[in-house]
């Protein structure tokens, strides 16, 4: 059976990374629609109206306007922005977040796609927070460092353009990124998590820490405590990996650049196990695991197909 697939915002950066893994697929069809008209909203109604399914890459404002020219019921929509990620009808396209998610996005019609940033950190906080170790008000601070791909072409074109691009800029002063009520909500924290991001140098890449005073914490639980309850979480799972202790134990540096081109998330527990204090690390590719890898592995799951295909 081949499925009609529209790509709204097909020429951007998680766009054309989305193609690029699709590419080649025979149970696939798509509607493009050139450069000349992919802004042109009649042609982009009647493309969404025509496909069985829509990854929708684009902006907040135009993602939103996308998605109320749609009304076609039997049409599906990933949506890649930030615009609906805590809205009413919309399912959270993270499939390892929980058991039964997975079958949730295979029955959805609208699931959004998380933000690379907030992958992260709630794949290390959300088992915490379930299995009571974090408490749901505590104050949760969260360190970020991105490629600048993240910032889509806009940033790009800064770094690249540039004689003498800053090696790394801390952003997000105000406090007020646009990730923190989707991480706050799907990670299970009633408290707004203090998130400080940052962007380096390089294209294409991640690391999303979360440091804890585990003796601090109401049951003071240890190093390998917290490192069974991820594992636990994550057991089986085709792309969320816990590194053992021994492992994270031997490392003495982290490459955000470790799993570009896949759609795989690592997470570290990093401490002295005698120690009260933890540092988890969540390595990411910002547009795999956390932006284009992430959409395919949800387009997968809602055609009723291996989630893996077409992925590594
Ligand atoms: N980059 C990343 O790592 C991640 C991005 N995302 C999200 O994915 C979405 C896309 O981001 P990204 O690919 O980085 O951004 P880009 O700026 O690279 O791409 C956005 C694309 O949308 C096109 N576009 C803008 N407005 C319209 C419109 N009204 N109609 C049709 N096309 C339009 C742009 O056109 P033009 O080429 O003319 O500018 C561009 O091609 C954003 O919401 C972003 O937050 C999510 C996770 C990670
Ligand atoms: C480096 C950089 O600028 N990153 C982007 C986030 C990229 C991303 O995840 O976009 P979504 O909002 O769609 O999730 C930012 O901080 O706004």
């Amino acid at each position: 059976m081949t499925h009609t697939i529209f790509i709204d915002g097909e020429a951007g950066t998680t766009g054309l990374e989305i193609r690029q893994r699709l590419d080649g697929r025979g149970d696939l069809q798509f509607i493009s629609l050139g450069d000349e008209r992919r802004k042109d909203a009649a042609a982009r109604r009647d493309a969404m109206n025509a496909a069985d399914a829509v990854i929708l890459c684009l902006p907040d404002a135009a993602a939103i306007e996308a998605v109320a020219m749609i009304d076609n019921p039997k049409t599906r929509v990933i949506d890649a922005s930030t615009a609906f990620r805590t809205a009413e009808g919309w399912t959270y396209g993270f499939a390892e977040m929980d058991h039964g998610q997975r079958a949730a996005i295979g029955r959805a019609t609208r699931v959004s796609n998380p933000g690379c940033y907030p992958t992260g950190f709630i794949g290390l906080m959300r088992p915490l927070i379930m299995a009571g170790l974090v408490p749901a008000d505590w104050p949760v601070s969260v360190n970020a460092v991105s490629g600048y791909s993240g910032g889509g072409k806009a940033m790009i074109a800064e770094f690249e353009a540039s004689d003498r691009p800053q090696p790394f800029r801390a952003y997000g002063l105000s406090l007020m990124h646009k990730h923190v009520p989707e991480m706050t909500r799907h990670a299970g924290l009633s408290r707004d998590v203090l998130f400080a991001p940052a962007v380096g140098n390089y294209r294409q890449g991640m690391l999303v820490e979360v440091s804890l005073h585990l003796a601090a914490l109401p049951g003071m639980p240890t190093l390998e405590v917290v490192h069974s309850v991820l594992s636990d979480a994550y057991a089986g799972s085709r792309f969320v990996e816990v590194v053992s202790l021994e492992a994270t134990e031997a490392m003495t540096g982290l490459d955000p650049e470790g799993l570009n081109g896949t759609n795989r998330m690592r997470l570290h527990v990093f401490g002295d196990r005698r120690g009260g204090q933890a540092r988890l690390v969540a390595l990411l590719d910002n547009l795999g695991k956390g932006a284009s890898g992430a959409a395919v592995q949800n387009l997968n799951i809602m055609l009723g197909l291996d989630e893996g295909t077409a992925l590594t």
